[in-house]
């Protein structure tokens, strides 16, 4: 039962564009999920978001759970409406963030036991329970609970991570076909670290177990842009054409663009949100950091061409004040242009795809990030 249907339009190289569509909107790939980890997107309003041309936004198991906790939203009828946002919500399973936020953690075949970083108390997280909490939440496309092993590993702990990954997949996929109303989509993830015949292992058993959708996890933790290129040019080829692919928690805008020539179609990251927050802004220029003094006296704008009216009709010294005054406006503008920074890159993305000329953008985007 795929409930979500893939369309390639255009392809360059390995790299290609096209929709994915579910039952609450269609999502232009490649596309740049930004992130609204506790039921929102930092300092932006829904509607804020959907207007920087964002189809779909990511939400979290492990937060939400934790807080207000997931039957209290189900109750409340969803992390849609609860949170006001009508379009495609993609969750993660929450495995990542129990290892690099919660104390006191345990693995066991089971699942993750751990100890909430909010308030102390004791969580079991299984596939199962990680799937329940995911309908509950009402996401549109669920992650698989994972086992991310952190960079660098030895390589008897990459291939233990594989192998328990895959049987929390076939779990995963049991409770989901259990479970999940009708339109929702359950993606696997892909683990090896950096070892390539690991990363076949993974991509190959998963797609025996047909997934609509293979998130590549297990990246961007450490190991640097080179290996992290090397070792996804060595994944993507064993995962089938004609399914979407996501790399998780990527990045910045030249790893984005570098990802996208080697097969990536959906992208999460942190960055600009978090980036807006500190007081740092994209541009196609690269980037700016607005704490900087330089900017005391700048009457121009972030960037006089762009459609965010954050970035368009504010000045470098106006935002280097707020900044520095510890403004709340400072990271809602920053975050706004950002988000709306990230959504650009995706849109000329697609387009260079479309009409063959991507080398051409990756070109640029290394000169301005590289
Ligand atoms: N299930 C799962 N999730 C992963 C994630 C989380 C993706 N964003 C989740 C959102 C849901 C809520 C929060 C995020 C990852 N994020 C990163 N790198 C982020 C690197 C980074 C860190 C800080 C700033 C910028 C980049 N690698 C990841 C690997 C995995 C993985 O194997 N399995």
């Amino acid at each position: 039962m795929s409930a979500l249907a893939f369309d390639i339009h255009g392809r360059d190289g390995e790299a290609r564009t096209g929709a994915l569509t579910t039952p609450r909107g269609t999502i232009r790939t490649p596309a740049f999920m930004p992130v609204g980890t506790a039921a929102s997107v930092k300092a932006m309003f829904p509607d804020t978001v959907r207007e920087t041309g964002a189809d779909i936004i990511l939400g979290n198991t492990y937060h939400l759970m934790l807080r207000p906790g997931a039957e209290r939203i189900a109750r409340l009828g969803g992390l849609h409406d609860f949170m006001n946002w009508p379009g495609p919500i993609l969750t993660d399973s929450g495995g990542f963030q129990v290892m690099s936020l919660s104390k006191l953690r345990k693995l066991s075949e089971d699942g993750v036991t751990f100890q909430s970083h909010i308030d102390g108390s004791t969580h079991l997280l299984t596939p199962e329970r990680a799937v329940e909490i995911q309908c509950l939440l009402g996401s549109d496309i669920q992650m698989q609970l994972d086992e991310c092993p952190p960079y660098p590993c030895t390589r008897e702990e990459a291939a233990s991570a594989v192998e328990l990954s895959l049987r929390w997949a076939e779990r995963s996929q049991d409770a989901f076909a259990k479970r999940a109303a009708a339109g929702h989509a359950l993606f696997g993830i892909v683990q090896g670290s950096i070892h390539p015949d690991l990363r076949e292992r993974s991509a190959r058993a998963l797609m025996e177990m047909d997934f609509p959708g293979y998130a590549i996890g297990g990246l961007a933790v450490g190991e640097g842009p080179d290996l992290m290129l090397e070792t996804l040019a060595q994944t993507t080829p064993h995962l089938p054409a004609d399914k979407p692919r996501y790399l998780m928690g990527v990045g910045t805008p030249l790893d984005i663009v570098e990802a996208v020539a080697r097969g990536v179609d959906m992208f999460d990251c942190v960055m600009p949100t978090r980036s807006g927050r500190h007081g740092q802004a994209f541009t196609w220029a690269g980037k700016v950091n607005l704490r900087n003094a330089a900017h005391a006296d700048d009457p121009g704008p972030l960037d006089p061409e762009s459609p965010c009216p954050a970035a368009r009709d504010y000045s470098r010294a106006y935002l280097h004040h707020l900044v520095k005054a510890g403004e709340y406006l400072a990271p809602m503008l920053l975050t706004w242009a950002n988000v709306a920074f990230y959504q650009d890159l995706m849109r000329a993305v697609r387009a260079a795809i479309q009409e063959g000329r991507l080398d051409e953008l990756r070109t640029r985007i290394r000169v301005a990030y590289g």
